[in-house]
Parts: structure tokens; C-alpha cells; sequence
């Protein structure tokens, strides 16, 4: 795909894109290329998961993707966005109205409500709330009844599922989940994946997830595989057969 292509399918179908990233941590002989030359495009209303070996760069692409870190080199879009020419406080902005977040540890508030967990966005954003919106995306992932516990008194999945309310509520562009269900026994993930797998199918939501997990990946709509920071594969509609193989396959080059 030449630049171009990328820059126009990025003002219609693609939630986000990536145009040759590099990414180098550290100076010197120390230095980790983490990404070399990475191009990705992220299509709207689907489940895109990256999977790749340990020290692949997964994280870092979906940090630069989601706008939490800056590339070496590249250019990286959220929407028709160019996240590599705004300043850091246009990212800020942008992060909190476009970007939702799920992380393995869940990351919500331990003093706040679930309630109020879910709303932190909006009020960080200065926004109100959208009250048909939260109450489907609330009803939608069975937490009517615990909007008044805090983290502490809720499950793990019941934490991840306040957490995956979080991101919904401000009907973000793409919503970022990495590794979401690294914390929870096996029955609890699959109901997370389903919920993520929800999200895009009913709610027309746009999800990238890291993850380990071949048959976590095999819920995704199609996985982009990494291996040593560059693109090593890219299934669609994938079963966790394939995934598994591809893996193995990467394991051994
Ligand atoms: N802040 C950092 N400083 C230095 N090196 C880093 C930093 N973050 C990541 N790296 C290195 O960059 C490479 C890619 O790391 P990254 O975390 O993106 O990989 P990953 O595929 O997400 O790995 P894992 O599956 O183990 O989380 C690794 O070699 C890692 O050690």
C-alpha cells in the first residue's frame, strides 16, 4: 500500500493506521529497535487483535497507535487524524474524546464507585453523559446492580467489565484492550471476549487487543502477527487452529 492509499483509506474505513514506524528505545549499543517498518491499517467496527512472541513489539505498536507514546519514525493516524503532528496537548484531548482503554490489571480507582469509575472519562473530558447510551452499555455488561461498589467489593471480571464500561462511554473510535483477560481464570476471559466481541458487533465499536492467547485471538475478526518489531502475518477470520499454527510457525524462524 504507498502512502497514499493509506491516507485515503484512513479518511474512510480505517479507525487508525500506521505508516512505517520505527520505534527505538534507548541510544548507543543499548538500543532496542522494538518496531522496524511496521504498516498496519486498522479497519472501523471490527475486532483486530496482535499477537507475536515476547519482546515482538505488540505493546508498543498499540501504544503508538492509541497515541500513549511517540514513534522514532512514521506516521501514525487515528482516523483521518495525523497523531504524529499534534502537540502533546492535542493528543491528550484527542486520546480522551477517541480512545478507550482496557488493561490486564484492570487500572480503575479503588475510592470510586463503579459508577463513578465509568464516568471518569467524561468528566476529565468536561462532557456529560449520554444518560440512554450508559444505561444500555451498563445493562448491556450486567452491572446495573454494582454502579455503587468499589473496585474491591467486585470480581475480577466484574472489575474488567466496569473497566471495558469505562471505554464504551464516550463511544470512542477505537478502543484498545491489552491483554484484558491476562488477570482472569479461563470462563471469566471468554465472558470478557464476548463482551469485547459485543461491542463491535451491536455497538458498531472498533477494538484492537493485545494478546497472548491463541483462542483469545480466534474471537477477533482478523490477527496481525509480529514477530522482531516488523508485520510477520495477518489472518482473517481466523480459528484458534490457525492462530496456533502461526505462532508455532513464527516460533521456529
Ligand atoms: N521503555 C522501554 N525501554 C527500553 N526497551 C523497551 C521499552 N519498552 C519495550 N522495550 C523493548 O522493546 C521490545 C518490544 O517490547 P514490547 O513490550 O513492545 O513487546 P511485546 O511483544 O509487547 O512483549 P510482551 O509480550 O512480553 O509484553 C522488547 O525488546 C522490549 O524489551
Amino acid at each position: 500500500m504507498t502512502t497514499t492509499d493509506v491516507q485515503r483509506a484512513a479518511a474512510t474505513a480505517l479507525a487508525a493506521s500506521a505508516i512505517d514506524l520505527t520505534k527505538t528505545y534507548g541510544a548507543g549499543e543499548t538500543a532496542v529497535r522494538a518496531l522496524d517498518g511496521v504498516s498496519v491499517g486498522v479497519e472501523a467496527q471490527r475486532f483486530t487483535a496482535i499477537m507475536g512472541p515476547s519482546g515482538s513489539g505488540k505493546s508498543t505498536l498499540m501504544h503508538l497507535l492509541a497515541g500513549l507514546d511517540t514513534p522514532t519514525s512514521g506516521r501514525v493516524f487515528l482516523g483521518d487524524t495525523e497523531l504524529t503532528s499534534l502537540s502533546d496537548r492535542q493528543l491528550t484531548t484527542l486520546r480522551r474524546r477517541a480512545v478507550g482503554f482496557v488493561f490486564q490489571a484492570f487500572n480503575l480507582l479503588p475510592t470510586l464507585t463503579a459508577r463513578q469509575n465509568i464516568r471518569l472519562p467524561l468528566d476529565l473530558a468536561g462532557r456529560g453523559v449520554d444518560p440512554g447510551w450508559e444505561r444500555s452499555v451498563v445493562e448491556g455488561l450486567g452491572l446495573a446492580e454494582r454502579l455503587g461498589h468499589r473496585p474491591g467489593e467486585l470480581s475480577g471480571g466484574q472489575q474488567q467489565r466496569v473497566a471495558l464500561a469505562r471505554a464504551l462511554v464516550t463511544r470512542p473510535e477505537v478502543i484498545f484492550a491489552d491483554e484484558p483477560t491476562g488477570a482472569l481464570d479461563s470462563t471469566t476471559g471468554a465472558e470478557v471476549l464476548a463482551l469485547l466481541r459485543r461491542s463491535v458487533d451491536e455497538w458498531g465499536q472498533t477494538v484492537v487487543m493485545v494478546t497472548h492467547d491463541a483462542t483469545a485471538a480466534a474471537v477477533a475478526d482478523r490477527v496481525v502477527l509480529l514477530a522482531d518489531g516488523q508485520v510477520a502475518g495477518d489472518i482473517v477470520e481466523p480459528d484458534a487452529d490457525d492462530v496456533l499454527e502461526a505462532v508455532r510457525t513464527l516460533g521456529r524462524a
